[in-house]
This record gives C-alpha cells, structure tokens and sequence, in this order.
C-alpha cells in the first residue's frame, strides 16, 4: 500500500571523477524539503522493540520529578477512532456531557437541529460527519482521582484521513470503536493500520448494541482475526437490541445498568442475572486465557492452576494493552446513553499517560541524532504544531507539549525557521470555545494564537534546536481545475495558502501550459470541501473543472541513450554530450542505487552517474541532475509525475568554450525524453480499494454497478440486514460514484474508497490520454 510507504527519494551517487563517491549521497527529487521529511518519515519509523523502548523509556524517566510524575499519571490524551458513522461522534458527545463539560446531549443529525457539539463547523453539522478534528479538554473522576483528559474526535472518511493521522500523531492512545451490527468494517482496518504505525495503545468500545442484529462477540473475534491483535471482551451485555440496559464487568463481576432519561446514573449491583451467570464465567475463563498469551504474571498463575486476583488481571490487561499486544473490549450504545462511563474508567486504568509511552525528536545540531523527550517541566521546552485552524480571533495552531512547560507571554523558537515568537495567548480548547490557561506542562495539549507555522513544524524555548520526526502524508489522487469565479484573487489566494497550512494533502500547484491553478487532494468529497470552504469562508465562489485523476508516468523495459545538444553557429555556443542508460526501477540493483535490499523500488526514481576519468565535471553532472528532476515532474507521455525510472548517465563530452550548466541540462531532457520512450513507457492510474455497505436488497444492483465500473470484486459479506462489498476499482471509474450509489440504493448505501496501488492503463485508454494532451498542448499554443 502506498500509505505505508516513505515519500519519493532519488538515490543520487555523488560523482567523483574516476571513481565512485564514498557513500551513496541521497537527494530528493521535488526539493529539499522532500528529502528531509523522507528522512524524518524513515528515521522515527525505524522502531526497536517495545522492550528495548521501555529499557530506553526507564533510563529517561530518571529525569522526572515527583511531582512530574503524579500530575502525568492523571493526565490522558486519548483519540476516538471508527469506521465511518460508527458513532465516534456520538459516543464523544455522551463523554462531554458525564464529564461535565456540556449541559445537553445534542445528537448528530438531531431533531434539535443543534448538532453534536464536536461537529461545529457548518459543514460537518450540516453532512453530518466530522471533517476536522476537534480537541477538548475534559476532567473525569475515578477513585477520588482526578483525571485531565485530551479528547480528540477524528474523522473517519479517508478523505480526510490526514487528521487521522495527525490525531495519532500525538496521541498516547485511543478507543476504537466498533459497531456491534458491522463489525470490523474497511476504515476499522485502515485507523488500526494507522493506530500501529504511531504505536498507539487502544481500547475497543463496540458501539450501537442497541440496534437489531447486534453481535458483540462476532466483533470481538473480527477484532482479534482482522486486526491481528489479542483482544477479549471485559464486559458481557445485558440484553440486547432495544433490551439492552447494561453490562457485567467480568473482571470484578459488578453489574452495571444505566438509569435516568440520559444513562447518567449508575446502579451497581452484585446480582449478576441468572442466565448471564455462565456466560460471564465462560468469558472471564477466554479473557485469563487470551492474557496469559501475552502476559507473564497470568501466564504463571494459568500454569499453577491458581485464578488470577483482580489487581493481577488489571494489571495484565494494562500491561498488555500499553504493549500494544492486547485490546480490552467493552460494549455500549452511545445513543441510547448506555455504556459510556466504564470506557471512561477504563481510559483511566488501561491506556498510558505520557510518561508511559517513549517519545523522540531530531537533534538539528547533532547530525539529527534521534534524542528521547522527557516529560518533565524542568527540561528545555520542545512542542509539536499538530493542527491549525482559522478561528475568530485568528489562526489557532494546536501544540502537543513533549517537554518542559510552556507559559502565556513566554517566548519560543519556530525551528524550521529559526524565528522567535511570543506566545500572546494560551488555551485548551472545547471544540469552538476555549479556556484561557497560563501554563501548560508536559504532556498536555493546547493551542495558541497569531504564530504563524504549518501544521507538524516543531517549537523549543530556544535552548535546543529539536525537530520532531514528520507525520506520514500520503500522495494525492484526484486534482482539479479552480480558479475564483469573480476577481477577488486576493481572497482566493488566501484561502488558498490556509488550507495548504493547514492540510498537507491538499495541494495547490499553478500549470504554466495551461494557466490553470489546479488543487489536489484525497478524493472528490476532499476538494468539494475546500470549495464550499472558500465560498462559506471566504465569499469567494470558484468556476472548478472536472476532477482528473493523478496518473503517473513510468516505464517497465530500459533503453540505452547517446544525445548531443548543439548549437554552434553564431554567439554564444551550446555543447553538451551525455550517454547512458535508462531503465525501471524494478530492474535496478538495490545495492546499486544506494537502498536496502527489502525496499519495494517500483516507484522510486533514481539518477547515477558512473563517469570515468572526469569527461563531464561534477557542476555539469548536477545540471544533468537538476535537467532529470525536471523531466520526472512533467512526464513526455501527458506531462503527469514519473514513477520508477533509473537513469545513469556514464559517459559524455564537453568543450571547453561553449558548454555550460544549462546546456548540460538541456542535453538531459533529451536525452531522457528519447531514452523513456524508448522503454516502453506506460501510464499509470489509481486503483482503489472500494468497500460498499448497503441494505441487503440492494445487493443486485450494487454488484451490478460494480460491474458496469469494471471494478473487480473480491469479497462479498452478508449480515442480518446488511452487507458489504469488497473490491478494486480504477479512479478514473469512481468519479461521481457517491451519486449512482445513493440512485441505486435509494440513499441507503454508503461507501469509503482508500488509494491500493497504481497499474498501467489499458493501451487504448493510454493512447487517448495521450492524443487529448496532445490535443490540449496545441490549442494552447
Ligand atoms: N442505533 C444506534 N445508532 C447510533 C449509535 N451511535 C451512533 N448512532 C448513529 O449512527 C450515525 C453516525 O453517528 P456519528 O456519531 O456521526 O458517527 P461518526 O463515527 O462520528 O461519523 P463520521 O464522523 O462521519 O465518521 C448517527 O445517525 C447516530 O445517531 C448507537 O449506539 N446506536
């Protein structure tokens, strides 16, 4: 999957002449910039075991005070994550209110026309789904602690999965949710996928056990088989579909049923309902025995036969779950108020505070050395920038503090650009509203205002120059034509600059060819957003083209090359010889290009130079190198990026009057446009990963319309009253796809779409992809 892998490098041989450079010299392709979040992407990935993390946690936290660490054993900053309409938003609602922070509960989509509190922008009031991710900060009480929460709620849509990302970026860990009628559904596996590439600790909350066909225990086996990770359930329901009225927890046995016309009262119980009693047995038997897998105290006690005490099993599952080896499951229904509390007390007893999870940046003056953080106040003050936003009062950009404290009217440095800034205003956030605070510790999270930085740019008080390792971005796949329907550029180009702040997937780009702005993004629902945004936000209406589909240009066989650019009559001469050849990365030798033998070279472009004896000097060969960066961000095919080409130029000449850097360069582009099409050069186009859930009786028409796309199938499922569609389908096949579904399923099918692989389009497609270009290149001539 291209989401799991690093951002574009070329692997560049430094040129000495008559030899070979000492040690492969790395450069990006796009700018320096990319080569530098690559390396940061690379170098925070690169993970040693958990063990070895806790050996390195341990030694760190010598630092910590006493009272560093008893206020971070009660802090939490945990995030909720789901498939889509799972409930995240709901469930977050039902938190807000039992933590005291709202006074009503507001549904998504209620009658009330108010809108979950979460939801504030217009838009994700008025679709009803979360497009941003909204921080608050609440406050739960569990044995006479007092816990201080950071609650994220993300969204759940793909398109908007950078948030996602973000959120468990910063994150210490998170409660998935699940719903009791789907189970683990597409986006189930893509948050989990996420959830394990930042080592996020989570809880399982298995949501809606209110609806008919409610099957908690087939989700907790999909959570176990489809997410690949120990879980059981610690709670067995009490009845089910609109019967359902609470939960034995089956580690103390306690009865739980929530009361009052909003489930905020708890009526505790000893009496477990005769016909739970077996069934609470026979789990709590799967939950000691599905830990002793993973832990060696239950472990020990399950061999000598002894039951586990009930500190023993607490103790096991947060263990475990901090591990990330073990999910503890609990059931509820958000919407019918039930169930809600115990996932807070279980946020509590199972997920890590900061202190417990190891956390490192780069140190910028020593060679980027990785550098452990601890969350100690007294240490130098380093926070991350995890999220911006256009607020009233300004721009709002969201910090995650690491380390050291941070004060209102304390100055910090912006280390990417050196710049110090003043921190005019501090708070934590309650979705729109905020709480003005005058320090922040370690840990926490808040935001500030006025500083202006992109979201994942690090900030230190300035007496060490950190960086925190980049969020993972991953490539756009849909773009389309803007440009502002009336002649309020200014706004537009405001607009414009903000969301690129504040998303890195939505990227802006200007077409000198065709003098067109175009955006791009995660998918259609991604850029529709950002439109209706400009025009909401900025009063700026925009004439958009059609989407198009990001291709991509590649080659699969090689060619050799021998090009000579000259032009010596009259003036100032041009010569440039290079020779060479050109071929797929596939085909090239990982040893060769400088990469480990494990990395997946098929999309990665790569340029060498293996010149003898100094025929084309080093400033030649880095114009030859600036001339194939060039030719990679505009293929000769239909002028779209360039995947997977190797070039090494070997051989070459110069005169000594009338070479020149632009010439050299120039002879490159040639030289690269005769080698590509030579080898047979093919285009590439998104395929996507299409999951589709709908009424069980639309089936028919659903596989029918899949078909008509020519999209491939490769799973269907059925429930009991719903099934889901697995299945691969071209981009380029899927514009307007949200609009046939909601025909063909009378509005009762929903469908999320996630980026799987580029593949080369059929011959007949390519060569009208390539007469259109061809067609446009002239009309704008
Ligand atoms: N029956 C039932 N419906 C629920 C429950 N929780 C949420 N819903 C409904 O499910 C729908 C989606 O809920 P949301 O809370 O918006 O889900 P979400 O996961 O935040 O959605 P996105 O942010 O768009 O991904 C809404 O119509 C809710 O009323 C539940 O426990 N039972």
């Amino acid at each position: 999957m291209i989401f799991g892998r690093l951002p574009k490098v070329l692997g560049f041989r430094g040129v000495v002449s008559g030899g070979w450079a000492a040690k492969p010299v790395i450069t990006a392709c796009n700018s320096a910039t990319t080569l530098r979040s690559a390396r940061l992407f690379h170098s925070s990935f690169i993970r040693k075991s958990y063990e070895e993390e806790m050996v390195e946690l341990d030694e760190l936290n010598k630092e910590l005070s006493a009272d560093d660490s008893v206020r971070l054993k009660k802090i939490r900053n945990i995030g909720i994550s789901a498939h889509i309409d799972s409930g995240k938003t709901t469930f977050t609602e039902r938190v807000l209110y039992y933590t005291g922070r709202i006074k009503a509960i507001h549904d998504v989509r209620g009658r009330d026309g108010v809108g979950a509190k979460m939801d504030h922008m217009d838009l994700e009031r008025e679709k009803g789904i979360t497009i941003q991710s909204a921080a608050t900060y609440c406050t739960w009480d569990k044995d006479g602690d007092h816990y201080n929460m950071n609650l994220i709620d993300t969204p759940g849509h793909i398109d908007f999965t950078i948030e996602v990302e973000r959120a468990l970026r910063v994150l210490d860990g998170a409660v998935l949710i699940v719903c009791a009628v789907s189970g683990v559904q597409s986006q189930t596996v893509t948050v989990d996928r996420q959830m394990k590439r930042y080592n996020v600790p989570r809880i399982t909350f298995i949501n809606k056990m209110d609806r008919m066909g409610a099957d908690p225990w087939r989700a907790v086996d999909q959570v176990n088989k489809k997410l690949h990770i120990a879980a059981a359930a610690i709670q067995v329901p009490i009845g089910s579909e609109k019967d359902f009225a609470g939960v034995v927890n089956i580690i103390d046995r306690q009865v739980v049923y929530f009361e009052g016309s909003q489930g905020e009262k708890l009526r505790v119980s000893k009496e477990i309902p005769e016909e739970l009693k077996e069934i609470v047995e026979e789990k709590r038997k799967v939950l000691i025995e599905t830990l002793a897998d993973v832990d060696d105290t239950v472990a020990e006690c399950v061999i000598d036969e002894v039951e586990p005490s009930i500190e023993q099993i607490k103790n096991a599952i947060r263990r475990g779950t901090i591990a990330r080896k073990f999910t503890p499951i609990l059931m509820g229904s958000a919407l019918a108020n039930k169930g809600i509390q115990p996932v807070l007390d279980a946020v509590c007893d199972y997920l890590p505070d900061p202190s417990e999870i190891l956390n490192k940046a780069l140190d910028v003056d020593n060679a980027e050395a990785p550098v452990g953080l601890v969350a100690a106040a007294e240490k130098p003050m380093v926070a991350l920038a995890f999220k911006l936003e256009e607020g009233k009062y300004g721009q709002l950009t969201y910090l995650r503090i690491y380390q050291g404290k941070l004060r209102k009217g304390q100055m910090m440095t912006h280390v990417k650009t050196g710049k110090r800034v003043k921190v005019a205003r501090l708070v934590r956030m309650h979705s729109e509203e905020m709480e003005d605070a005058d320090e922040v510790g370690a840990g926490e999270i808040c935001a500030t205002f006025g500083i202006d930085c992109s979201s994942g740019d690090t900030f230190t008080d300035g007496s060490v120059n950190y960086s925190m390792s980049s969020m993972f971005v991953p490539d756009a796949v849909v773009s389309l034509s803007i440009a502002p329907a009336t002649k309020d550029a200014a706004n537009f180009s405001k607009a414009v600059n903000r969301f690129q702040k504040e998303d890195p997937t939505f990227r802006v780009h200007y077409d000198k060819d065709s003098k067109e702005t175009i955006i791009s993004g995660m998918g259609e629902l991604h850029l529709e957003i950002y439109i209706e945004r400009m025009r909401r936000e900025y009063n700026v209406e925009c004439t958009v083209g059609r989407p198009r589909v990001a291709y991509r240009e590649s080659i699969l066989g090689s060619a050799p090359f021998d090009y000579t650019h000259k032009k010596q009559t009259g003036g100032a001469g041009q010569y440039a010889k290079v020779m060479g050849n050109m071929k797929a990365s596939s085909l090239a030798d990982p040893e060769d290009v400088g990469v480990s033998p494990d990395e997946d070279l098929h999309f990665k472009n790569f340029f060498q130079t293996k010149i003898v004896g100094g025929k084309i000097s080093e400033k030649f060969l880095m114009a030859c190198q600036k001339g194939f960066e060039d030719c990679c961000e505009k293929g000769p095919l239909i002028g779209s990026k360039v995947l997977g080409v190797d070039m090494t130029i070997d051989d070459g000449a110069t005169h000594p009057v009338d070479s020149s850097e632009l010439a050299f360069k120039t002879a490159t582009n040639y030289a690269f446009k005769q080698a590509f099409l030579q080898s047979q050069p093919v285009i590439l186009e998104p395929i996507m990963n299409v999951v589709i859930t709908a009424p069980i009786e639309f089936q028919g028409a659903i596989i029918g319309l899949v078909n008509k796309l020519q999209g491939i199938i490769h799973d269907t499922e059925n429930h009991a009253d719903e099934f889901n569609l697995t299945s691969d389908c071209s981009l380029s096949n899927l514009f307007g796809f949200a609009s046939k579904l909601r025909a063909s399923t009378q509005g009762k099918g929903e469908f999320t779409m996630e980026f799987k692989e580029y593949q080369p389009v059929l011959p007949n497609v390519q060569k009208q992809l390539i007469e259109d270009h061809e067609k446009k290149n002239k009309e704008q001539q």
